[in-house]
């Protein structure tokens, strides 16, 4: 498996807007979207395209367009929601696939209370996104269920990614590319990224617990 962090400077910019803790969720959401969008870019660079004749304004001109696979978007609830307008917005005609998963905050097992697949997957090309790959539980359930529905070809969109995390998906999964914006230093002892994001699920859909000071 391959990892790809982007060095875009857009990306790299935008990134070091939201790690501020002083953001507020309205910004927060739209870079979460922005940064979605520009890792779709580079995730699907290499996508096959093929040739069409199409009749033009000067009559028949060659053109080109993506062949074979068609995509789904796997968001992982909730926070993967956070991301999905911004991948949607470069790959329209995409169909949604649905996962909900938890992750126990205890124990960091991945729990699963939903699935909403679409159809045709053993011919669709799966992007999954998550705003955080920490301990790699919640993508890994992710992945297992995608291949046991059929689908042979999958990437991972992830803002951010902890070295643990990589490697887990790595370990298990090692056909499955991932892109994201940083590859961070590590894992605190809550299972949270340092320097991360802090809980994105909460910040994007603005149910941050204030700390009482
Ligand atoms: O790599 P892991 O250790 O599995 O952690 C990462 C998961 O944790 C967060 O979701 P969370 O479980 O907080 O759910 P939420 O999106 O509903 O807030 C995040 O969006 C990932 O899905
Ligand atoms: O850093 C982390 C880890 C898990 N989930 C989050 O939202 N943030
Ligand atoms: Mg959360």
């Amino acid at each position: 498996m391959a990892i790809h962090e982007i060095q875009h400077p857009l990306i790299r910019h935008k990134l070091g807007l939201m790690r501020r803790a002083d953001l507020s969720t309205k910004n927060f959401r739209e870079m979460s979207q922005e940064i979605a969008a520009l890792l779709t870019y580079e995730a699907t660079k290499d996508l096959p395209l093929e040739s069409t004749t199409i009749e033009g304004w000067c009559g028949e001109v060659n053109v080109e367009k993506i062949a074979g696979k068609k995509v789904t978007v796997v968001p992982i609830l909730r926070a993967g929601i956070g991301m999905l307008d911004g991948v949607l917005s470069l790959i329209p005609g995409a169909k949604v696939s649905v996962i909900g998963i938890a992750r126990n905050e205890e124990t960091f097992e991945a729990q699963t209370y939903l699935e909403r697949l679409v159809g045709e997957l053993d011919q669709r090309f799966a992007l999954i996104i998550d705003p955080m790959l920490a301990t790699g539980g919640s993508m890994v359930a992710t992945i297992d269920l995608l291949k046991k529905a059929g689908c042979k070809t999958i990437r991972a969109l992830v803002l951010v990614a902890a070295p643990e995390g990589i490697r887990t998906v790595q370990n298990a999964h090692p056909d499955v590319e991932i892109y994201t914006a940083s590859i961070d230093s590590h894992l605190d002892e809550n299972g949270y990224i340092v320097p991360g994001l802090g809980d994105a699920g909460d910040r994007i859909f603005g149910t941050r617990q204030k700390v009482e000071s």
